[in-house]
């Protein structure tokens, strides 16, 4: 039996950090802003969809898509996020199925749906149990402002063009806190991972 973790939380809280640490004792991770990104490829039906209802000014000269300009129209436009997700919602939904049903068939012990959206993408029902990765205010906008060069109004929007701690976790069934190192998240995924008898081989 394939356990399949739900992993959510706000952007940049610490998930794919939470995902590697997973990765190295064995588990699958499935990823949703990598295939999102997969599907916003030239020639792949998102970027297809995206040029039709935003427009080429949104494509960089290369034809890829110019994130940063899509990301500041949606992240302060709740209306084009929405159409944003109108798009990209069902094309990421199928794809993260085919590859949990290919999960489970390959017998993999841990699955993890890496996803902030997990809540709005309706994925709570494909999961044996849902995890919420929480960090302070503080960390999160820092991190954010670090890893994605962005300034404090930009990435404040795109905190805020989310859901709420508050509000996601009623949702969950645990939440872990990702306010010290590394180090510290590397021991509460051990202990997590004893809990569900999950340290061990990749297969069963
Ligand atoms: C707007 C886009 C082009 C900006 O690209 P950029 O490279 O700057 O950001 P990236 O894709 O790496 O996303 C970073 C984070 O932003 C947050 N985020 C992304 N899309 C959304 C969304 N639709 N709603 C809320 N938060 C989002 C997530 O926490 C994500 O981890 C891009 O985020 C996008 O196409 N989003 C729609 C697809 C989607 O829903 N992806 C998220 C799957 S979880
Ligand atoms: N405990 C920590 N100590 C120091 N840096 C951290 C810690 N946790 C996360 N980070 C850093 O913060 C940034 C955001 O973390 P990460 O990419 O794991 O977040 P995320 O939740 O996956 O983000 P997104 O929603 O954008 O996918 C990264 O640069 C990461 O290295």
């Amino acid at each position: 039996m394939t356990y399949v973790l739900g992993l959510t939380g706000g952007i940049a809280s610490g998930k794919s950090t939470v995902s590697k640490i997973l990765a190295s004792y064995g588990a699958e991770i499935i990823d949703g802003d990598v295939i999102a990104r997969q599907l916003q490829q030239p020639g792949e039906e998102g970027l297809r969809q995206i040029e039709f209802q935003f427009g080429k000014e949104y494509l960089n000269a290369d034809g890829s898509l110019n994130r940063t300009k899509l990301g500041d129209l949606v992240f302060n436009n709740p209306a084009e996020l929405a159409k944003l997700n109108h798009i990209m919602r069902p094309l990421i939904h199928q794809r993260i199925i085919e590859r949990v049903n290919q999960a489970k068939k390959a017998k993999v012990k841990l699955a993890v749906i890496d996803i902030a959206l997990l809540i709005e993408g309706h994925y709570l029902n494909l999961c044996t149990s849902t995890m919420m990765i929480e960090t302070t205010s503080a960390k999160q906008l820092s991190n954010l402002m670090n890893r994605n060069h962005l300034s404090k109004a930009q990435a404040q929007a795109r905190i805020n063009a989310q859901m709420s701690n508050c509000e996601r976790a009623k949702y969950v069934d645990e939440v872990i806190l990702n306010n010290g190192s590394v180090e510290e998240l590397k021991l509460k995924m051990i202990k997590w991972l004893t809990s569900k008898h999950l340290l061990g081989s990749e297969v069963e």
